[in-house]
């Protein structure tokens, strides 16, 4: 049986990198990740993606590049990385998660993430753009 995709972005806003913490399911709530979500049947992930961010953040976003690498989450579930561009709105928790935060690159270890997004999360804190962009 091959893997569900969970695809999740890494936003990135003035050198910082956004993250969100989960407010459910319980075993979740609490702990920081990347937000995103499961593919649907017959989705790309990049239209996941998109849809994941509109639904949960209520903002417009385009997936920049993949990157490379694929993380197992829980049985049956990996999990891929795009780097995100934001089109337009202010990412606010409107589902799944209870807080949103802008870290800096040195800020990333100073919440508590999800134990394994912390493969992703380092590949995703080496490519911070830098302030200006
Ligand atoms: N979005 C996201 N989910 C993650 C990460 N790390 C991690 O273990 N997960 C887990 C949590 C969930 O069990 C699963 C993603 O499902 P979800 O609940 O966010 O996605 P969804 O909106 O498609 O959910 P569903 O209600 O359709 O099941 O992957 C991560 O960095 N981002």
């Amino acid at each position: 049986m091959t893997d569900r995709v969970v695809v999740a972005g890494a936003v990135y806003d003035r050198g910082r990198l956004l993250a969100a913490r989960r407010s459910a399911p319980p075993e979740l709530a609490g702990r920081w990740e990347l937000p995103g979500g499961k593919l649907e049947p017959g989705e790309r992930p990049e239209q996941a993606l998109v849809r994941e961010l509109r639904e949960e953040l209520g903002v417009e976003a385009r997936p920049v590049e993949r990157i490379p690498g694929e993380w197992p989450l829980m049985p049956g579930l990996v999990l891929q990385v795009w780097t995100v561009r934001l089109l337009s709105g202010e990412p606010r928790p409107l589902e799944d998660h209870d807080e949103l935060r802008w870290l800096g690159p040195e800020e990333i270890h100073t919440v508590d993430w999800l134990d394994q997004d912390r493969p992703a999360v380092a590949e995703a804190a080496r490519r911070l753009p830098a302030p200006g962009r």
